[in-house]
């Protein structure tokens, strides 16, 4: 029998979609550069579906029905670029291959190219939702052409998260641009983490609330516009205890939070388009930090928090729980906000025609974003291309919940800071707030400096065109 789809790649999320496919009714065909991950699968989990087996990726291409789909999720990077290589010259034109693994876009813009020169179609795809999403229902984000969309779309919406009867799949923009939502994705995963995070440290530290009794705190704010699987997930793990000390398990685990190049890509794609993704980016210095463990031994001995010991200690009571919070809630929008900004400033780089709606409803299920308020911001951009708000911040909506979380969220960065407890997602992504709501910013003294030493010109608020002024020397101001 010729099988629907090929996998190559039998780790944790190969497996997982391999079985999902399965399960859905597709003949698959298994293939690992070790036999024995295939061979496993099989042995535990080949009554799931119609398997075929394979040892070599001829004998994998042999067994696909035409035109071919070979399926790639082997570790990011050069193992990718291997794969492709020693598939081509086994595939024919029109034969599709899919990296659904979560490689940078460059490399799937790169790999685009060189392949749809040989005839074949190359679709980078963001999946998004770890080992229990790839088995139950990612979400999907595909890339390529819209061709292969075609032939690949319907499979890929089958296999992805249902949310309320719609697919958590759909084509999001030629070439890379499904690693790239899917890499965006993964900044505000980021940030979301991180803010949590803070909230975590800053209940702890300042409330004196125990990791058992914020599993409940976590659980209660689930009920609220901050419900999301990663909330979700937060009251699990704080409250597991660790079998061997009985201690809260967090409290056994090396606080250094370890990164594999999504969030990175992401502040370094933001910087290059030029979106202020302050929230993101401070996480992933936040994760940096988090490793610099010597370092950050020595500074722990050198330096106290210079707080006085002897003043009055500070009430953090149920209101402060609160205020924490709303906090999170605004940071959080603000990381939604950045990162979506941030795609449609790659969308004008790329020649990408970025559907906001389309990717936020993508994100409602499946994937590890997944929260309530998306459906808010799929309504916030349901609406004609001039009357979608600039800035997700601007939608009604988040409007009035910044205006509400305002003060709480200014008493938790200011209680942070007083205290010695580093927020610094929550402080960055306030300053991102005050930045773009002030009348007037700082920057008109940096034009002022750069032209000072650089000549770089300045424009005025009263007229048009470009100035210098002799700052050294006679202090005229002339056209520039
Ligand atoms: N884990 C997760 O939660 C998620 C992961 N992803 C992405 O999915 C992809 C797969 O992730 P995961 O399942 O965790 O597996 P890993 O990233 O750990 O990759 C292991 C797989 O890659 C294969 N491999 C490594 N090097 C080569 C090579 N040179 N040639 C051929 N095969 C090679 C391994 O084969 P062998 O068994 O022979 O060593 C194995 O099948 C990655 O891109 C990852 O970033 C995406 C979403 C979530
Ligand atoms: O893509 C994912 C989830 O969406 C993977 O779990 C990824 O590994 C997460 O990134 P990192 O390992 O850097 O935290």
């Amino acid at each position: 029998m010729s099988a629907d789809i090929g996998v190559t790649g039998l780790a944790v999320m190969g497996a997982n979609l391999a079985r999902n496919l399965a399960r859905n009714g597709y003949t698959v065909s298994l293939h690992n550069r070790s036999v024995g991950r295939t061979d496993a699968l099989l042995e535990a989990h080949g009554d799931e579906g119609s398997f075929v087996r394979t040892e070599t990726l001829a004998e994998l291409v042999e067994s696909l029905q035409r035109p071919r789909r070979v399926l790639i999720m082997v570790k990011a990077g050069a193992p990718v670029d291997a794969v492709i290589e020693d598939l081509v010259p086994l595939l024919d034109e029109g034969d599709i291959i899919i990296d659904a693994g979560n490689s940078f876009y460059e490399e799937t813009r790169r790999r685009e190219e060189t392949l749809r020169e040989k005839g074949l179609h190359f679709v980078g795809v963001g999946v998004s939702g770890g080992e229990e999403g790839a088995l139950n229902g990612p979400s999907i984000m595909p890339g390529g052409s819209r061709e292969s969309y075609e032939t690949l779309g319907p499979m890929l919406e089958k296999i992805s998260a249902d949310y309320h009867g719609e697919p958590c799949c759909a084509w999001v923009g030629t070439d890379g641009a499904g690693h790239y939502v899917k890499m965006v994705h993964n900044g505000i995963e980021y940030a979301d983490m991180q803010v949590i995070g803070e909230a975590y440290d800053l209940m702890r530290s300042l409330a004196g609330i125990e990791p058992a009794d914020q599993a409940k705190v976590f659980r209660e704010w689930n009920t609220t516009d901050l419900a999301s699987y990663l909330i979700e997930i937060t009251s699990e793990v704080l409250e597991q205890e660790d079998e061997l000390t009985g201690r809260p398990l967090v409290d056994v685990v090396v606080d250094s939070a370890g990164q594999k190049g999504t969030g990175r890509w992401t502040a370094i794609s933001a910087l290059e388009v030029g979106s202020p993704v302050t929230a993101i980016a401070e996480s992933v210095f936040a994760r940096s930090i988090s490793s610099q463990q010597e370092l950050r031994a020595e500074t722990n001995a050198a330096f106290s928090s210079g707080i006085d010991e002897n003043a009055p200690a500070a009430e953090f009571g149920s209101d402060f729980v609160e205020d924490v919070r709303k906090a999170l809630y605004a940071s959080k929008l603000v990381a939604y906000a950045q990162g979506l900004d941030m795609l449609v400033a790659a969308g004008e780089e790329y020649g990408w025609d970025l559907d906001l709606k389309s990717i936020a409803s993508l994100w409602r299920a499946g994937c590890i974003i997944r929260a309530d308020l998306l459906d808010t911001i799929m309504k916030a951009y349901d609406a004609d291309a001039d009357e979608r708000p600039k800035n997700l911040l601007l939608a009604e909506e988040f409007t009035e919940a910044i205006n509400e979380c305002l003060p709480a969220w200014r008493r938790v960065v200011a209680a942070a800071a007083t205290h010695g407890v580093p927020a610094p997602v929550f402080a960055s992504s306030l300053a991102y707030y005050d930045s773009l709501r002030r009348d007037r910013l700082p920057a008109a003294l940096t034009q002022g400096l750069r032209d000072y030493f650089g000549a770089h010109t300045y424009q005025r608020v009263d007229k048009e065109g470009t100035f210098h002024t002799q700052w050294s020397g006679d202090r005229t101001e002339i056209d520039g």
